[in-house]
């Protein structure tokens, strides 16, 4: 499939998050039914922890044995701490889901964030052994309110990194400063990107991201898979400004 992107606004958030565990339990089964033996996820942080925690334990007969998630980024701080992605996930989602633990890909938080980032890197080769970069079945972006995602923040050298698969950055604008994060060619030889914004705050800069805007492209706009699908499920409220043709789906549609 060759980067087929298309807009879906909803209502609210109360009726994006049911479609969207639909759609990730719907890409495990497409992995695990093309022998692919295993699905691989990755997860993102911010607004999608919550969302994403009360809506996949929710769906019916989910089995999430063969699955093996990953982090798109993480703040490289201990585990109990309210800034760590792994850690909000694992009480608020994996503690209700039976992830076995060996597929649950977590960086080591004690190392400095460039080990860390390649004690990572390793981590991830293991689960992809033949691919010089990692093929995530499915990876589930959020977009900050100056258009960064995963943490490739707009202006920042990492936005040109090509040669590593997982980068360290010691100076994000966005607090923790030191995390470890998906560089653009893994996010973009994913076979499915699933964006999820909502809020009115999000409206001008996902008009700047899907319509264009006149400076350099922002780290979102720069998310264009080359094989596999991109989706935007947007709410009402982040959707405001926007012109382009968007999808609006009735109640209990599939995507
Ligand atoms: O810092 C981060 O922010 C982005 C966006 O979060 P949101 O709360 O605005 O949805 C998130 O995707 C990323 O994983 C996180 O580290």
């Amino acid at each position: 499939m060759a980067n087929s992107r298309k807009v879906v606004v909803f209502p609210s958030s109360a009726e994006l998050g049911p479609v969207l565990a639909q759609l990730v339990c719907d890409r495990a089964q497409k992995a695990l039914s093309a022998g692919r033996g295993q699905f691989s996820l990755g997860l993102s942080g911010g607004s999608l922890v919550s969302m994403l925690s009360k809506e996949l334990p929710a769906q019916p007969g989910l089995d999430c044995s063969k699955w093996v998630v990953g982090f798109c980024d993480e703040r490289v701080v201990p585990f109990d701490d309210a800034e760590s992605t792994y850690g909000l996930y694992k009480n608020q989602l994996f503690s209700k889901i039976n992830i076995p633990d060996e597929g649950i890909l977590a960086i080591d938080p004690s190392l400095p964030v460039e080990e860390c980032a390649e004690d990572y890197t390793h981590k991830l080769n293991q689960v992809f052994p033949n691919e010089d970069v990692p093929v995530f079945d499915m990876l589930l972006l959020g977009m900050g309110p100056d258009g960064h995602t995963c943490s490739l923040f707009p202006g920042h050298p990492l936005l040109q990194e090509t040669q590593k698969i997982i980068a360290p950055i010691s100076d994000s604008p966005k607090p923790p400063p030191c995390r470890v994060t998906m560089t653009l060619p893994v996010v973009n030889a994913a076979r499915s990107v699933v964006f999820v914004s909502t809020g009115g705050s999000k409206a001008p800069v996902l008009k700047e991201v899907l319509e264009g805007g006149e400076g350099p492209a922002l780290p979102a706009a720069r998310v264009a898979p080359s094989q596999g699908e991109l989706l935007w499920l947007v709410d009402e409220p982040a959707a405001a400004s926007l012109t382009l043709e968007v999808e609006r789906p009735g109640p209990g549609a599939k995507l």
